[in-house]
């Protein structure tokens, strides 16, 4: 199995059989593809970086240090037959690293990811001031938002029970989704929940743009599996 760099071409086979394969072939040419913006907040530390490299980029990213401002990465993904680009802003925890952007993040969001760590009471604490802060950047009621926990690898460090997070999740009804960047046996669930995501958003309002030499993901997941790709850590 080839693992590319992010920014590097590849595709995406998800199999029937749920196996992963990455290459970096072009087989797709001349394609329209819709773009949805998805930006990814929290609390520092809580492995923003890691789980958008490891949807982007199939691997996990070692060492990476803290995020000032923003991060882009991308990853175009071909859901039933359609090219759907999911342009994914990583943005910064740190107050001082982040507060000249916040504006620029929330202007013209499709979908916004919020990331605690689960060995991390207080990433979780911090949620509702999250979730705040994107309600006063007037986020519409029908932009997507879903819930992460991250780490969930280190289970004897876990501070944040299912249970608990389940509970915050159905206040603001959010789906909730534990699992890992690190994990190799969670790659495929960090995938599940962000092509979860981009099928919703793909029943939504386009932005079309030509992408003329776009690589692009097969997909190849049925709507039972989709509805699996719920926790399950
Ligand atoms: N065990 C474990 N460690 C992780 C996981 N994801 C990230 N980490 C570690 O957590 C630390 C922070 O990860 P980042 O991805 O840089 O966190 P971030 O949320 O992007 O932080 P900021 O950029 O400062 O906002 C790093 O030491 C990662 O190696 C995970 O799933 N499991
Ligand atoms: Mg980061």
């Amino acid at each position: 199995m080839a693992i590319e760099k992010p920014g590097e071409e590849f595709d995406t086979v998800f199999n029937r059989n749920d196996s992963l394969e990455l290459s970096s072939h072009h087989e797709y040419e001349s394609v329209q593809a819709r773009i949805f913006k998805i930006i990814v907040i929290g609390d520092s530390n809580v492995g923003k970086t890691c789980l958008t490299y490891r949807f982007c980029g199939g691997a996990f990213l070692k060492n990476p240090e803290a995020t000032i401002g923003v991060d882009f990465r991308e990853r175009t993904l071909q859901l039933d037959g359609e090219s759907i680009k999911l342009q994914i802003w990583d943005t910064a925890g740190q107050e001082r690293f982040r507060k000249s952007m916040v504006e620029h993040y929330y202007r013209s969001v499709h979908a916004v990811i919020f990331v605690y760590d689960m060995t991390s009471l207080s990433s979780f604490e911090s949620l509702p001031e999250w979730i705040d802060e994107c309600t006063r950047h007037s986020v519409g009621p029908m932009v997507p938002r879903i819930l992460v926990g991250n780490k969930c690898d280190l289970r004897d460090s876990r501070e944040v029970p299912t249970s608990v997070a389940q509970r915050l999740a159905d206040s603001y009804n959010f789906p909730l989704f534990e699992t890992s960047a690190k994990d190799p046996a969670e790659k495929e669930h960090v995938d599940a929940i962000f092509l979860t995501l981009a099928y919703r958003l793909k029943s939504h309002k386009p932005l079309r743009l030509k992408q003329p030499s776009e690589s692009s993901v097969r997909y190849l997941w049925n709507q039972r599996e989709r509805e699996e790709a719920a926790c399950q850590c």
